[in-house]
This record gives structure tokens, sequence and C-alpha cells, in this order.
């Protein structure tokens, strides 16, 4: 059994369960928690969402405020809260800012010693947590979606870029949508990847967006009040355009910029377009009628 299920705690009818595993991608323990919708069980696979938290957070920050579980509840869906860093063992300096280092892994592998040894945590979500929950949860390995919020946002967005026959849909909250062009992300793939911004390229959702081919979907919620947005982290004016010369469509049924009148970067924020993000995830995750077996 990879996952050891440390607390199980009853949340709008489900369970949320508070995990700890041996990672294999990260080579040390990680915590995350899992939100069971009362529609999971043995004969019941459900459809399960990743969320990806911000800087400074923990798999709990969404489970505790983000309000996901009652929209979870409702539709059937489970929804997975990684940790956003390894969190063993420890490096000189990882955490003299919060921005960098602890809790602030941004969702890539890194590739400049010494956080190349253990911050993989593209691989840790994408390889192992995608397979290995499935395994041994109720959760349905064929419908999958992501979401996130700021640094997990720009995961959000990136890793559905990156590999979207994993995942049906994604969504993002206040995301940071170009990361080569603002400070969080300069300093962050500065110190994960080092001096090759070619190399950055691969992990920016504004770049990345530049050659996605196909039909895509995305909804994004960004508060006009928000601070981080203001100070030019976010952009996501540049992942629009970006959208718009690649021949996407942009608007209600392509990339779906919402600016949410006030709204700052809180869980006040994400916890009142909670429910929008589920309904958005659903349309994709929902089984096809021929899926379903009628006597
Ligand atoms: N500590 C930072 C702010 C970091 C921050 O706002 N983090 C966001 C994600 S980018 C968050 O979700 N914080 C945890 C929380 O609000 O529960 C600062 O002082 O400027």
């Amino acid at each position: 059994m990879p996952f050891e299920t440390n607390a199980t705690v009853p949340s709008f009818g489900g369970r949320l369960l508070k995990l700890s595993h041996a990672s294999t991608a990260i080579g040390s323990s990680m915590a995350l928690n899992l939100y069971l919708p009362p529609q999971a069980s043995d004969f019941n696979k459900v459809p399960w969402i990743f969320y990806l938290a911000g800087l400074t957070c923990t798999g709990d920050n969404g489970a505790e405020k983000g309000f996901f579980q009652a929209a979870a509840s409702q539709n059937g869906v489970a929804i997975v809260y990684p940790d956003t860093s390894p969190r063993e063992p420890r490096y000189d300096g990882d955490d003299a800012s919060y921005d960098f280092g602890r809790a602030a892994g941004f969702y890539i592998n890194a590739s400049k010693a010494p956080y190349s040894a253990t911050y993989k945590m593209e691989s840790y979500i994408i390889d192992e947590l995608y397979d290995a929950l499935p395994k041994e949860f109720p959760l349905d390995p064929a419908r999958v979606s992501i979401m996130g919020h700021s640094m997990g946002g720009h995961g959000a967005l990136t890793l559905f870029l990156k590999y979207s026959k994993k995942f049906k849909s994604v969504s993002a909250f206040a995301p940071i949508a170009n990361p080569i062009n603002c400070p969080w992300g300069q300093k962050a793939f500065g110190g994960y990847i080092g001096d090759d911004q070619s190399e950055w390229k691969k992990h920016d959702a504004t770049e990345l967006v530049k050659t996605f081919k196909g039909p895509l979907e995305i909804l994004i919620d960004v508060g006009t009040g928000d601070n981080f947005y203001k100070q030019k982290q976010l952009l996501p004016e540049n992942f629009e355009a970006a959208a718009k010369e690649a021949g996407l469509t942009v608007g209600a049924n392509g990339i779906n910029i919402r600016y949410q009148t006030d709204y700052d970067h809180s869980y006040y924020f994400i916890s009142t377009f909670a429910a929008d993000h589920i309904d958005h995830h659903m349309r994709f995750l929902v089984k096809p009628q021929a899926d379903l077996i009628s006597f």
C-alpha cells in the first residue's frame, strides 16, 4: 500500500483523507489530501480533479478554505490536493524567501543543483500521483482534470498544455500565466533551471499555448483587486493575446478569462468561484451515455 491514511475527516457527506507516502519521484515522504465524495465506492470509480496550490501553501489550504468539497459532493467528483514542494531533505536557504524553495516548487523538474536532486514536482504530479492514486482509491484513471491557484494556476495550465492527453479539462484562479516575464517566475526558473531562457519557455503557459493544436476551453478567474495582478506577477493578458495569435477561440467557448471586480488573491476569492470551476470541469468529466450499461 503506497499511501498511508493518517486521518479521515467527514466533509459534505464525503471523506477527506489525509495521506502520506514515500514518493519515488521526490525521494522522501510527501503529504497530500484526497477528498472522496459520497458517490465514490469500490463499485463506482469517480472522476477526479487535481487542485494545485500556490506559494507558501500545503495541500491543506485548498482543502480547508477552497470550498471545493460542497460542489464536489453534488457532482460526484474527487479532489486531490498535493503539496507544493518537497519537504525533505533541506537545502541551505530553502526557506530564506516565500517565493523560492520550500512551498514554492513551481510544478517543474529542477535541473540545477542542489534542487535538481529532489525538486521533481512535475514528475511527482504527472507520473507518480496520476498513476498511483487510482490504483488504491476509487478514482477513474480515464477521467482526470486539473486546476490551480497562482503558482498552482501556472502548474495547472502548463501541465495541461504539456500533457493534454492525460487531462479532460483545465481551469485556474489568478494563475502566473507568463512566468518568464514576471519576478516570481524569473526567480524560480533561474534558481531551478539556470540561465538558459530557452529552457524557461518550456514551462511557460503563454509560450506553450502558442503551439497548442485543437480546440481549447479554459476557465480562468482573476480578481481586479488582486495586488499580485496589479504588480504584474500574473499577466493573464499576455496569455490571452498569445492564444488569440495562435488562432484559439477567446471568450465563453474558448479561453474564458473572467475579471472579477474587486476580488483579491485570497481564498475568499477562490471559494467564491469554486463551484463555477467544478461545473466547468464536469462538462468534460461526465461519462458519455454510451458507457452506461442499460438492462
Ligand atoms: N506571503 C506572501 C503571500 C503569498 C500568497 O499570497 N500566497 C498565496 C498563493 S500565491 C496563498 O494562497 N497563500 C496562502 C493562503 O492564503 O492560505 C506575501 O507576503 O506576499
